[in-house]
């Protein structure tokens, strides 16, 4: 706090007259407010004006209502109250005293050769010493030097003083020396265990008494890091490097209070966390897009420096949280699951991965979607792959998986998928498309089953997990899985389809116990449709490079309020933040099983399920749909259907002679299907004349031209040859 005196600006005259003009009735000036004053005030020709009140500026009295909507603090530490960190640190505890028992027990005959060669210095040690204390050696020097200044009197007064202690002394010890006799005389007439058990600890005894101050009589079993101290000077000193203008100024103002520490800086898990509220006009978010610089400043690397927002408090409040070890350093914690025999139950969350301080997350998979997005290489297969092998362990769960690139890494779960399908080309694509089309019609009959049930069976209208194990209903939870979806949704001729799908069934599946698990590496509107963003529960994001893809992942003004991807560093893999699963954005490495452990877990859920009765589709070797040869022959078709003395047709007649002719393949087809499939080959829909068969009515409908087809068929054909050639 400064004093009054630092402050040589301030006119402490001025502002009591001011205070007094302004409040006549106010006698004493409150110097608190005074000093406030002048950071509220507007400087003009006639000096300082007061716009605060002094009783506004008073600090705040204690009142009842200030009491209650204080925050209580936990009575008991978080890993008391969860078991399964209470289980880890009690695992922990047994597995340190394990080891260090056995690292001593090891180096015993080590200790005892140390205590034995120490015991000679040991015991000249105790005699010198004991001698010094019988003759009071000590106050030899200032005996002598009263002597050398002839101060008569004190020489007189100390020797005496002496001669006293050294008398008592020698008492004390003629004692000792008897006792010490006849225990001698004991030892020597006792057993031969005993006379050896009093060597032992006499020699322990001169061991010990002879350790050199360096060197200590055991070794370093467990080597503990050193870590130095979070202290709110560091914090502030890191801040003010940062270059926030917001910060230097008030800094430079106010010094350290410009920085509010809002709890005392306390341990949290393994490493430092501090609750900050930054200077007025700057944000969490201001700062954590310099984390790097942070680092710097705290000294730390930058794997240890996780800055986070807490926007529902305000968006200035900053969780400064600084780990004792780098957490890409650290091993990752293997994933529950692997442990735990038997089935899991999908009704139950999921472990998902580890935050900073090494606390296991978990999340609800059902009646939610789950949005992955990153830059390529930072896990988005990862971690799709986690709420995946959690549902192929439930043998209830049904998966369907699509891996629009083709790079294999959902393939572990295709010994498990009732629909399956891994590659970049266009057969993939539309087996996706597909899949969502059948989606769709599965939500519906969902939806119809849901509606039928009485209302005590079903309360909520939406899948219970009771409900999902009753396999007569057919409402089991289905996973369904669509890797790099960019590839599909920016597809040519299916990507729009496939998204408006995507949409519908992102908005109806959650109650009825269909679960989308979405990643993509493109997450822009072309590749991402805005309706599967927005409607994603929880949502994912590894690391990108922009506010833009930060906002479709994880929901609009994410970036604003401080939840930013883009923090996180090229050594951040696996490393993001996820939002949806609790109140607050949480910073999450996900757990990592690579591809042998996947296989191995995949065995499991595969016996699971073949006990249980539930192995179908693709899995179980049936023959799923597949995509039909639309592509090959729909120009020909288009040629059967439309005869050359039809020059031009319109779609809608065009779709419904296609669906006449191969019902299998063109069913469902739609004109702007139509128009997305003709893309490809140059050939747009314009404006035709046709005539309507019922009403018989010539009009100008969306159509085509016959011989633009033609054209495209000669064309492929001409280049069919040339290859072949
Ligand atoms: N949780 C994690 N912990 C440690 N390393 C991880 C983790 N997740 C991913 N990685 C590392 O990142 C690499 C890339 O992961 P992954 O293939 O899942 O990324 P991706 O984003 O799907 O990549 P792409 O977009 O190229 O397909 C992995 O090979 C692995 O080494």
């Amino acid at each position: 706090m400064t004093s009054p005196q630092d402050d040589d600006r301030f006119d402490w005259r001025a502002a009591e007259r001011d205070l007094t003009n302004d409040a006549p009735d106010t006698n004493v000036v409150d110097l608190d407010a005074a000093r406030a004053a002048r950071t509220t005030t507007d400087f003009d020709d006639d000096g300082p004006m007061l716009v605060d009140s002094p009783a506004a500026q008073r600090t705040p009295r204690f009142t009842l209502d200030g009491v209650r909507a204080g925050q209580r603090r936990p009575i008991l530490p978080a890993w008391l109250c969860s078991r399964a960190e209470l289980r880890d640190t009690m695992r922990w505890a047994v597995g340190h005293l394990s080891h260090t028992t056995a690292y001593h027990s090891v180096r015993l005959p080590k200790y005892a050769g140390r205590l034995v060669l120490r015991a000679p210095a040991g015991a000249i040690r105790l005699v010198s010493g004991g001698a010094r204390w019988l003759f009071d050696w000590e106050g030899e020097q200032m005996r002598q030097s009263t002597s050398q200044t002839r101060d008569g009197d004190l020489y007189l007064k100390l020797s005496k003083q002496r001669d006293r202690r050294v008398r008592w002394r020698g008492i004390v010890v003629t004692f000792t020396l008897a006792v010490t006799l006849v225990g001698g005389v004991a030892v020597a007439l006792a057993p031969e265990w005993a006379r050896w058990a009093v060597l032992a600890l006499l020699v322990t005894l001169c061991g010990m008494l002879g350790q050199p101050a360096d060197k200590p009589l055991l070794d370093t079993a467990v080597v503990i890091p050193r870590v130095a101290r979070l202290t709110s000077d560091v914090v502030v000193r890191a801040l003010a490097v940062l270059g926030i203008s917001g910060i230097s100024q008030a800094i430079a103002k106010q010094g350290q209070r410009a920085i509010a520490f809002t709890a005392p800086i306390t341990r949290d898990g393994p490493g430092w966390r501090a609750d900050i509220d930054l200077p007025p006009g700057v944000t969490a978010g201001d700062v954590i897009e310099r984390r790097d610089r942070l680092a710097a400043g705290l000294t730390r690397p930058l794997g240890c420096v996780w800055p986070e927002g807490q926007p529902e408090v305000h968006p200035g409040r900053l969780l400064l949280w600084v780990g004792d070890q780098d957490m890409a350093a650290t091993p990752p914690k293997p994933w529950p699951l692997l442990k735990a025999a038997g089935a899991f139950d999908l009704g139950r969350p999921v472990p998902f991965g580890t935050d900073p301080r090494g606390r296991v997350i978990t999340f609800d998979l059902p009646y939610t979607n789950l949005l992955i997005g990153s830059i390529p290489g930072y896990g988005k297969t990862a971690a799709t792959q986690v709420p995946m092998l959690a549902a192929a362990l439930d043998p209830y769960a049904e998966l369907w998986c699509f891996d629009f690139k083709g790079t294999g890494g959902l393939d572990p779960l295709e010994k498990v998928s009732a629909r399956y399908a891994s590659g970049q080309d266009d057969d993939t694509a539309e087996s996706g498309l597909m899949a969502l089309r059948e989606l769709r019609k599965e939500c519906q009959r969902r939806a119809a089953v849901i509606k039928g049930l009485p209302k005590a069976v079903c309360p909520d209208n939406k899948v219970t997990p009771e409900l999902a194990r009753r396999k007569k209903l057919g409402l089991h939870w289905l996973v369904v899985a669509l890797d790099e979806v960019q590839e599909l949704f920016s597809h040519a001729e299916f990507g729009k389809e496939a998204g408006d799908l995507a949409e519908k069934i992102i908005k109806l599946g959650r109650a009825l116990g269909v679960i989308l698990v979405v990643a993509t590496q493109r997450p822009d509107a072309k590749s991402l449709p805005t309706g599967v963003s927005a409607n994603a529960g929880t949502r994912f994001c590894l690391r990108v490079m922009g506010q833009i893809e930060n906002d479709m992942i994880l929901g609009t003004s994410a970036y604003k309020n401080g939840i930013r991807a883009t923090m996180f560093a090229k050594k951040d893999k696996g490393v993001g933040y996820l939002v949806g699963a609790a109140d607050d954005a949480q910073i999450v490495r996900t757990f990592y099983v690579d591809g042998p452990t996947a296989e191995k877990v995949i065995d499991r859920a595969r016996a699971l399920r073949e006990a249980a009765g539930t192995l179908t589709g693709h899995a179980a070797g049936q023959a799923t749909p597949t995509p039909a040869a639309r592509r090959d022959t729909l120009l020909d078709d288009i040629l059967t259907v439309v005869p050359a003395t039809e020059p031009k047709v319109w779609a809608e007649t065009l779709t419904e002679r296609l669906a006449e002719l191969n019902a299998d393949a063109y069913a469902d087809l739609t004109r702007d299907q139509l128009t997305a499939a003709l893309k490809p080959y140059g050939i747009t829909t314009g404006q035709v004349w046709g005539t309507d068969p019922t009403t018989g009515k010539g009009a100008n409908r969306r159509g085509i031209e016959r011989q633009h087809i033609a054209d495209a068929v000669a064309e492929r054909n001409r280049r069919r040859g040339d290859k072949a050639a």
